[in-house]
């Protein structure tokens, strides 16, 4: 099937594009007229029978946004957010691309189209990102997985099968509230060493990304592994258990954003990044192996002690518990929440921060509201607590808005549909991406500028369209982590507003690509003591 529009039900194709006119710093050597990447800097000839690129209702004024540096692979691998961004800029808010590990898609931005996707793919979302990691699961570790891979990486039955075994334990308010107090000690824990680099250094030190990784798997691994890893401790040795799990979980990333978005080599022969990738793999599994045995135990302990029934199951105990999922599926799934749990949070973190730091007025706001909610100064925060923090929870949305960790989120299609007047066939690939037309086409009023109190109710600065912000995705396979990851990065903000006022005095921050969109510039942030 082909991708051309369809008359006579929808309206003819837009006349070609002009030639644009380039920047003086783009790199060379890429067909961006056709859509198509040649690879490190060479041009690609166009193939025999190959279709026009050019999809939706084209800009024909030559823009000239702040363009990709860097050339080659480089580029390629961290930037490629930019150029999909950079290409609905120049052809408009449907754009048709064909990737070297994809089938042939289209990007979208409109809000209209992500929600016709979603209600054509309600009853089968599925989403086949991450082929090397399916790879890995099904060949290189077939033994193991015995071809069911997890929510990450299956579809269909497959994937329905657990994410509905796991739907309810990890969505379930009260699952997750349960983990409020542990998550509140952590992220204190975390300021005491926020407060000793600020005395030390007179600002946060250059890797403290690194330090906001640290709370992060601290944070989820008290809900995958059922225990605090101790990673907030200032001597932690560089050959820790956590330290080997930052490590091997953003190698992880950058070795599956490189096989994403370079050539399919890896898919005809096993190349090096995908033995890494293989290598890597084993020893997170291992590790999660390890963690499992010991809850395991003390699950098994648990229901032998008289008044077992009365005691709460911690998250992992239930899905432990559950006749549709199997150990195996278990284990999986911690693999998956500590791949997604650690760079997630602490990326929309550090942007969050960021954000704060350059709008004093919001940053003023969103500590009046801490002070209002915590005026008791609890000890330890609970549910009714969190649940008054309307702005800080309006920051994280409004964070997210201006630096999405993910770019977007993929659905295949199972039924033709019509995106943006152009019908798009069956089996196709669409991106969504997270990512607003400001200039033609903004879903938010006033887009550029950082308002959280769009996210209030009633208020006039709201989304004109209820998809207009998916930075979880959406439907069924909506990020299941979501609600856990949305406690976390509340309790940090609230906390961290409650005792410091941040500011930042570097350069402006952008993002770069490493699977998910990562800080771009050194996190030297400045905390200084509200009631010093
Ligand atoms: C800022 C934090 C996070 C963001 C923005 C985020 C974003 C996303 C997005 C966009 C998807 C794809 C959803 C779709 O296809 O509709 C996803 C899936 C997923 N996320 Fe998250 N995530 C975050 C944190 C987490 C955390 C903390 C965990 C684990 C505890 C997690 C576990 C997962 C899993 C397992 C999936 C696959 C779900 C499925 O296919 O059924 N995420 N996430």
């Amino acid at each position: 099937s082909s991708f051309s529009p369809t008359p006579p039900a929808l309206p003819p194709p837009d006349p070609p594009l002009p030639r644009r006119v380039p920047c003086d710093n783009e790199p060379r050597g890429r067909d961006t007229e056709s859509g198509r990447f040649g690879r490190r800097g060479r041009p690609q000839a166009a193939g025999e029978g190959d279709v026009d690129l050019r999809l939706g209702t084209p800009d024909s004024r030559p823009r000239c946004r702040p363009c990709v540096r860097g050339r080659g692979a480089e580029f390629y691998e961290h930037k490629i957010h930019q150029v999909f961004f950079r290409m609905v800029d120049q052809y408009g808010p449907i754009v048709q691309i064909k990737m070297p590990n994809w089938s042939r898609g289209v990007l979208v931005t409109r809000p209209e189209d992500k929600e016709t996707v979603l209600r054509a793919t309600k009853d089968n979302p599925l989403r086949k990102a991450l082929p090397s990691l399916k790879k890995v699961r099904d060949e290189a570790m077939e033994n193991f997985f015995d071809k069911n891979g997890g929510l990450l990486t299956e579809q269909g039955d497959k994937w329905w099968r657990v994410r509905r075994g796991v739907q309810t334990p990890m969505m379930r308010r009260k699952n997750v509230e349960a983990y409020l107090p542990e998550v509140d000690a952590i992220t204190r824990q975390f300021m005491d060493r926020m407060a000793s680099f600020q005395e030390e250094l007179g600002e946060m030190p250059e890797d403290f990304l690194q330090e906001l990784y640290k709370w992060a798997l601290e944070s989820v691994s008290v809900v995958a592994l059922s225990r605090r890893l101790g990673c907030l401790d200032p001597a932690l040795a560089p050959d820790s258990e956590p330290l080997k799990i930052i490590q091997i979980v953003g190698d992880l990333f950058r070795t599956l954003n490189a096989c994403e978005f370079t050539g399919p080599l890896w898919r005809m022969y096993p190349t090096p990044t995908f033995k890494k990738l293989e290598r890597m793999h084993q020893e997170l599994l291992e590790m999660a192996l390890t963690n499992i045995r010991a809850t395991e135990a003390s699950l098994k302990e648990a229901l032998e002690k008289p008044g077992a029934e009365e005691r709460e199951l911690t998250l992992m105990e239930q899905l432990l518990l559950r006749p549709e999922l199997s150990h195996k599926d278990v284990v999986t799934l911690i693999l998956d929440m500590i791949f997604a749990g650690i760079d997630t949070t602490s990326h929309t973190m550090a942007f969050a921060l960021y954000l704060l730091a350059k709008n004093p007025e919001a940053q003023r706001k969103l500590q009046q509201e801490v002070d209002q909610v915590l005026k008791d100064n609890p000890e330890t925060l609970t549910p009714a607590h969190v649940a008054k923090l309307s702005y800080t929870k309006a920051v994280v949305k409004e964070s997210l808005r201006f630096f999405p960790v993910a770019m977007g989120f993929l659905r295949e299609l199972s039924s033709d549909v019509v995106l943006s007047g152009y019908h798009i066939p069956k089996g196709a690939s669409v991106l969504m991406l997270n990512y607003e037309d400001i200039q033609d086409d903004p879903a938010f009023p006033r887009p550029r500028e950082f308002l959280p109190e769009r996210w209030l109710r009633g208020s006039e600065l709201a989304a004109s369209h209820a998809f207009a912000l998916l930075p979880f995705g959406a439907g069924t396979r909506m990020c299941v982590g979501r609600r856990l990851a949305e406690q976390e990065m509340y309790v940090f903000l609230a906390r961290v507003m409650q005792r410091y006022t941040v500011s930042y005095n570097y350069g402006d921050m952008d993002s770069t690509m490493q699977l998910i969109l990562k800080p771009s510039q050194p996190l030297k942030f400045s905390f200084s003591e509200r009631r010093a």
